[in-house]
């Protein structure tokens, strides 16, 4: 079993403490109990499962508990002072600490950790993107042409946190800012000088980066995922536009091949430049030049004659305008162009996405592929791509997440039966719900497909990655769609050990194919 325990989390190892007393001149924080003179704070932290000595401690009300409940224990490990509301201090009990007031503590969280981290003192160049598919790949190109570029790169992704050569995993898309600040507080120490953070639209409502001016935001698209989290597609799309605001970035580039993005752009209250692939209109564009079941290549052209050639490793035009989206990004943070063409020039982009369409397979037998789509829209564009570099049949396996928006599945199952021909329904993080009932809606969608697929119920992720291998011809592609990167299995509440990339690769060693 897989430890319960949060990850990591990196912060400073030479943190300066401030005084508490500081702290309550600049913020709208009263004192509760306690004298908070004498009191130093190093560090904040909003989980007992990270306090350090000298933490400030926050609680806040969560869908669960509230934080407040635990001061008690965060003390315990050495916090020096607690900040919470109303209902949080009734909660708090008894402590030995100064106890601090605020309206709402986690609004206040991330200014307060940017003061504590003092994060706004020489930060590196802040690249933030958002979008409902494509952050990640998004960031890790961002990442792969700044290093390229000859910079001490930091990187913040739905895989993992990385500082120079230092690396955690991550379990949220975008830590919580008393995380994101500290990140940047070790950043500084490090000598980093561009960080590339993925913003979910939960990080946006949820107050995780505030605090944090980035220096160009990108958008990538917007599709139907998280209606469990928002009411409706409106909702959704202001809690992403958000990040399009003076407060939170100086400027963007918006990808206008959705509708979406197109409103976007003409809404964005911060100057924005466009790039698209669709017609003549935006700033930048994105041409195809080669599609190959290794790589992808392409030109982008952008305003006042620039144009560069170059290509990914990895398959799909998605992927290719994430990887344009990145290239205009760089050239609006104030990079010269020269600069980015001679560490381009006939040279690809050296990424590697973790998980996102990532080849197992070997030079020998069917192509397999694991990748991290979740949403009708990311199905749609990669079994596009690989219906393109695919002489052979497409077989796709996948499974639903339980406790996430249920309203996609019939979608997800159609759209995977119409881009395949066969289709293997599995299970994948069933989390705390019943996962036959998550097998039964995707089918009940995919049996809705006009040209559908020949269509499986394999319970056994492991069984139906051995039937797809044993039912592939050479030629045929094999896309495991979900997993990713992940490394673990949430089943029943309970997250287990696993990796659809290892398990994909042992299935073709027991047929006796290669896997790389
Ligand atoms: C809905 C949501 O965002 N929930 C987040 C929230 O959990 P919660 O409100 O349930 O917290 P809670 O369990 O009630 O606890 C309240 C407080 O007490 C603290 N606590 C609680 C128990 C304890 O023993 N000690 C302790 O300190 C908690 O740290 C928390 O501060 O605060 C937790 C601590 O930071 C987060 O881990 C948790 O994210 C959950 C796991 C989650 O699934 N979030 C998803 C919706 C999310 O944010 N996803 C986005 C987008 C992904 C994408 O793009 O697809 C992301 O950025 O990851
Ligand atoms: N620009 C794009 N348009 C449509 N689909 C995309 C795009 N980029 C990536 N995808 C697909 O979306 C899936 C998720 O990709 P990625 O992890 O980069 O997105 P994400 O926004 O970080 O997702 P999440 O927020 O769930 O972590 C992958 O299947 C990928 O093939």
């Amino acid at each position: 079993m897989v430890s319960g325990r949060a990850p990591a989390v990196l912060r400073p190892e030479h943190p300066v403490p401030r005084p508490l007393a500081e702290l309550l001149a600049v913020f709208p924080i009263s004192v509760v109990r306690g004298d908070p003179a004498d009191v130093n704070v190093s560090g904040v932290t909003l989980s007992t499962d990270d306090v350090r000595a000298g933490d400030l401690y926050v609680g806040v009300p969560g869908r669960h508990r509230h934080g407040a409940e635990f001061a008690a224990a965060a003390i315990g490990s050495g916090a020096a002072a607690v900040l919470t509301d109303a209902a949080g201090a009734d909660l708090a009990g008894e402590v030995d600490v100064p106890l601090l007031l605020v309206e709402d503590p986690r609004a206040a969280l991330g200014e307060v950790s940017a003061w504590v981290h003092r994060s706004d003192e020489q930060p590196p160049l802040l690249i933030g993107v958002t979008g409902t598919n494509g952050k990640t790949s998004t960031a890790y190109l961002l990442d792969a042409v700044l290093r390229q570029l000859g910079l001490v790169c930091g990187l913040s992704t739905t895989a993992e946190r990385r500082l120079g050569e230092l690396t955690v995993s991550s379990s949220l898309t975008t830590p919580e800012a008393s995380e994101t600040h500290a990140l940047l507080a070790r950043a500084r120490e490090l000598g980093v000088q561009a960080m590339t953070i993925e913003v979910s639209a939960q990080a946006l409502t949820r107050h995780r980066v505030d605090g944090i001016v980035f220096d160009v935001a990108g958008f990538t698209n917007l599709s139907h995922d998280h209606l469990d989290d928002y009411a409706d597609m409106e909702e959704y799309f202001q809690a992403k536009a958000a990040l399009f605001s003076p407060t939170r970035a100086r400027r963007g580039v918006v990808c206008t091949d959705t509708s979406w993005g197109e409103r976007l752009a003409a809404e964005s209250e911060i100057p924005v430049t466009t790039i698209g692939s669709l017609d003549g209109a935006a700033d930048w564009r994105v041409e195809i030049l080669e599609e190959t079941q290794a790589s992808t290549t392409f030109a982008v052209t952008g305003p006042n004659g620039i144009e560069l050639r170059t290509g990914i490793p990895v398959i799909g035009r998605h992927m290719a305008m994430n990887a344009g989206l990145a290239i205009a990004m760089i050239v609006e943070a104030g990079v010269e162009v020269e600069r980015l063409a001679h560490s381009l020039h006939e040279r690809s982009i050296d990424a590697y996405l973790p998980g996102r369409l990532e080849r197992v397979s070997g030079d020998e037998g069917p192509s397999v592929f694991v990748d991290f789509a979740h949403s009708p829209d990311a199905f749609v564009s990669t079994l596009a791509a690989l219906r393109r570099v695919t002489p052979g049949r497409i077989i796709m396996m996948f499974g639903a997440d339980g406790d996430r928006d249920t309203t996609k599945r019939a979608d997800m199952g159609r759209v995977a039966a119409e881009g395949s021909d066969l289709l293997i329904i599995t299970d994948f993080d069933s989390r705390t719900e019943d996962p036959a009932a998550i097998r039964r809606a995707l089918l009940d969608g995919a049996r809705t497909a006009v040209d559908g697929a020949e269509i499986i119920e394999v319970a056994s992720p492991e069984e139906a990655i051995r039937l797809a291998v044993r039912r592939a011809a050479f030629g045929d592609s094999i896309l495991w769609a979900g997993p990713g990167h992940q490394d673990y299995r949430e089943v029943g509440g309970v997250k287990h050990p696993h990796s659809a990339r290892d398990e994909a690769r042992a299935a073709l060693r027991d047929a006796g194919w290669p896997a790389r």
